[in-house]
């Protein structure tokens, strides 16, 4: 769990951007989600990630947050960024950055943590309903190994206002 959160002026020098980074294991049949025990997003099946910290990359937060969330361990080789789904805020006039990586590789022993509870799921059994809502928009194209460009603007409890999702050849993690 981090406690850090990184800050950044955007244009218009009031707004606050805030990085996630979000990872979801996979192979062939399965996916692992995890049951998000506590906190924001409490309730809902999601990948494993949050927010990256000060002073550190986005790829060491992916690894840093899935290994506090499962125990798992992903080396940076066999990390693969596919993009990311930026939501803005109307109301608290925060954006999210939610940096979006796949894996198939993995070591260590799959664990229940404070934060999440793993589960795999076969690739036709993902639990959309219970997940975020705008997860089955983009998640399809995660698992079609596609590059990722998604934009949300959400207001209030997180209604969409706005959406675009581009299935996108897979860029570089900047
Ligand atoms: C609205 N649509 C969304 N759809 C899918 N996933 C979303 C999301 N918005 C945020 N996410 C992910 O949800 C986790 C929150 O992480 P979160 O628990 O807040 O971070 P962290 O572990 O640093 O928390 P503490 O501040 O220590 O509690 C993190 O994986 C982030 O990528």
């Amino acid at each position: 769990m981090s406690t850090e959160q990184e800050t950044n002026n955007n244009n218009n020098n009031t707004n606050k951007t805030v990085k996630f980074t979000l990872i979801f294991i996979k192979n062939s049949e399965k996916i692992l989600l995890g049951l998000k025990k506590r906190g924001f997003g409490a309730g809902k099946w999601n990948g494993f990630g949050g927010k990256v910290e000060k002073n550190e990359s986005i790829l060491d937060g992916a690894i840093r947050e899935l290994k506090e969330e499962s125990n798992l361990t992903v080396t940076r080789s066999d990390m693969k960024y596919l993009g990311y789904v930026r939501y803005d805020l109307t109301e608290s006039l925060q954006t999210d950055i939610v940096y979006v990586f796949i894996a198939t590789k993995f070591s260590g022993n799959l664990a229940e943590t404070e934060e999440m509870s793993p589960k795999w799921f076969k690739i036709d059994e993902i639990p959309y309903d219970k997940m975020w809502v705008d997860s089955k928009d983009w998640l399809p194209i995660v698992l079609r190994n596609r590059g990722l460009l998604a934009k949300y603007v959400l207001s209030g409890e997180r209604d969409i206002q706005k959406k675009s999702v581009e299935d996108i050849d897979v860029p570089e993690l900047v």
